[in-house]
């Protein structure tokens, strides 16, 4: 489209304020989500938000109550899932214990009556893509946690689906596996042009991996959006304290002038800007949030949001000294240090902390709801 915009056409998925009840209980309330071609998309949040069930109604092993599931443009609703443009991949990875490697990895093309020639061509240039092709002959029981990952992912490309959906699938692996996994697998979702749909609890994961972010909690969607957005603008105090290294403050709105509100938190008077959100009525209960890295401590007597507190732990992570602190009001602030000549602050120590107006981020009113 010349001027950018997205046509339904271009979309591999489209949800439209899909809701799932299981009796009286609402595992999935309201969520809408279009995901454009060959996109890598991350559905993040909790345990227990919602993330299976949404991904289930889209590879169509549940049925929404309510809503739309729309794959590369066509109503799928009702639809079986072999007659959804998908593949699904599970944490478990789900193969089959008395199948060959090669025979599991045909499965999909045999299942779709594809002629034995072309199942047997198609199987070898795959387990040579994946470099299975020495597993070949072996079952389940006798591959790694890696191996069988290779093998499930393998068999789940091999129809080339418009959408491969993902539940938790490098959680099996072993920590010190997984980044080497992550980077492939994206490398591999870039190559084939397959929409990645991906559920996982992990925020390193999401934000490694995902062009689209999808924060889920209590069956709804509080924020999508890049990595880069959630991290630099978390838009409700949900996303902001479930994202590492985020600190958040409530408080009563005050007056609003020059695009900066002023807030009333019991530890202090703060300034926040509004960005783009309108500004609240005073005396209305509002939040923010400022990054553990974007505090400073012994700050410029100019910086206009400060704070004293007593450090609690210190934190080391490479190259980072994480400190936790206490706030006058028994509130846990947390504040990053970079660099190794940066004078110690040493549990104990009482300190004085500020950072600049425009490192607060003020979330969304209307959807603290
Ligand atoms: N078949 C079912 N019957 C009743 N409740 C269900 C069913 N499936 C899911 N739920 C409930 O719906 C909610 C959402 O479950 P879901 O599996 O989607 O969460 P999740 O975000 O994927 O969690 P996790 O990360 O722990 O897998 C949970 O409270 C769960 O207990």
């Amino acid at each position: 489209m010349p001027d950018g915009s997205v046509t339904i056409s271009q979309l591999d998925l489209e949800l439209r304020r899909i809701r799932k009840r299981y009796g009286s209980f609402t595992a999935v309330d309201d969520v809408s989500l279009q995901v454009g071609k060959g996109q890598f998309v991350c559905l993040l949040g909790p345990s227990g938000c919602g993330k299976t069930t949404t991904l289930r109604c889209i590879a169509g092993l549940e049925e929404p109550d309510d809503g739309d599931i729309l794959i590369g443009g066509k109503e799928v609703t009702g639809d079986p899932p072999w007659k959804r443009d998908i593949a699904m991949m599970f944490q478990d990875f789900a193969l089959f214990p008395h199948m060959t490697v090669a025979k599991q990895v045909g499965f999909g093309l045999e299942m779709l009556g594809k002629p034995k020639a072309e199942i047997a061509k198609r199987v070898a240039e795959v387990l040579k893509a994946f470099e299975i092709t020495s597993l070949a002959e072996r079952k389940p029981a006798s591959l790694s946690g890696g191996q069988k990952q290779r093998v499930a992912l393998a068999r789940a490309m091999i129809t080339e689906p418009r959408i491969l959906l993902l539940d938790e699938p490098i959680g099996a692996l072993d920590y010190s596996l997984r980044e080497t996994v992550m980077l492939e697998l994206k490398m591999l979702q870039q190559r084939s042009g397959i929409s990645f749909i991906w559920v996982t609890h992990d925020q390193n994961e999401a934000f490694s991996l995902g062009d689209l972010v999808v924060v889920m909690n209590h069956a709804k969607i509080e924020q999508q959006g890049t990595p880069e957005e959630i991290l630099a603008r978390p838009r409700t105090p949900f996303v902001a304290g479930f994202v590492q290294g985020n600190n958040v403050f409530h408080g009563e709105a005050g007056t609003a002038a020059g695009g900066v509100l002023r807030v009333a938190c019991p530890v202090g008077e703060f300034l926040v800007p509004l960005a783009d959100l309108p500004a609240p009525a005073p005396g209305a209960a509002v939040s923010f949030s400022v990054r553990a890295e974007r505090i400073a401590d012994r700050p410029d007597p100019t910086l206009p949001n400060r704070v004293t507190a007593r450090c609690t732990a210190v934190e080391f992570f490479g190259a980072v000294r994480r400190h936790i602190l206490e706030l006058a009001d028994g509130e846990v602030l947390k504040y990053d240090q970079f660099g190794a000549l940066a004078p110690r602050i040493l549990p104990g120590q009482t300190v004085d902390l500020g950072w600049r107006a425009e490192d607060s981020v003020l979330h969304d009113a209307v959807l603290q709801g």
